[in-house]
């Protein structure tokens, strides 16, 4: 079985909530491996290692003013360690953010996470769930979207976009089990 690590920020609870369907999906044919980025942006030696021993990594972060959130940079900073080795090349990447409005420029964050994958030599996953209006109702394809309001709490996200989000980690899954055996 494939290992594959959803390393995700969340600042006030939305992202996690979508990393939990990205973690359900990915179980239907993984061994699925959370890491959370805390507050400071840190994460712990024993969350490297799971990294470092993932055939796959899913990228979570909140769109913040047009971009992935300070917390996240500062892991992606961090991981520039393993770029100098090129240590992930070849592993499988995706990801996937959740921001209030119905564009809030979430194609720049999953645009950021798809750069960094490249610089780090790993191979980006498409989204291929179809708009039905429901499922993958943001249209889409580069990576995970979700959306809600504003003032609306984390159980208030769209039960279509986390159908999407868990279809989305079962994708990754499928393709690291396919690709890793
Ligand atoms: C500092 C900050 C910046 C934000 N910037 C954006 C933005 O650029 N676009 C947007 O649509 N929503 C923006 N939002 C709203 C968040 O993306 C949204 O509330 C998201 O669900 C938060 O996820 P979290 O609870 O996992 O942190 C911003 C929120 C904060 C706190």
């Amino acid at each position: 079985m494939a290992n594959v690590a959803v390393i995700y920020h969340s600042g006030y609870g939305h992202n996690q909530r979508v990393a939990q369907f990205v973690l359900e999906g990915v179980k239907t044919a993984a061994t699925a491996h959370e890491v959370v980025i805390d507050a400071e942006g840190n994460v712990s030696d024993a969350d490297w290692a799971v990294l470092d021993a993932a055939d796959a990594i899913v990228f979570g972060s909140p769109t913040y003013m047009g971009m992935a959130s300070w917390q996240f940079k500062k892991f992606a900073d961090a991981s520039s360690k393993r770029w100098f080795t090129q240590g992930w090349k070849d592993k499988i990447a995706g990801g996937f953010t959740i921001s209030a409005s119905p564009s809030g420029d979430k194609f720049s964050t999953l645009r950021y996470f798809f750069t960094l994958a490249m610089q780090h030599g790993m191979i980006w996953v498409s989204q291929t769930v179809p708009n039905d209006g429901t499922l993958n109702r943001l249209g889409s394809y580069g990576g995970l979207m979700a959306q809600v309001g504003p003032t609306s709490p984390p159980a208030d996200i769209p039960q279509g976009d986390l159908d999407t989000a868990r279809a989305y980690g079962q994708r990754i899954a499928e393709f690291a089990h396919k690709v890793k055996g």
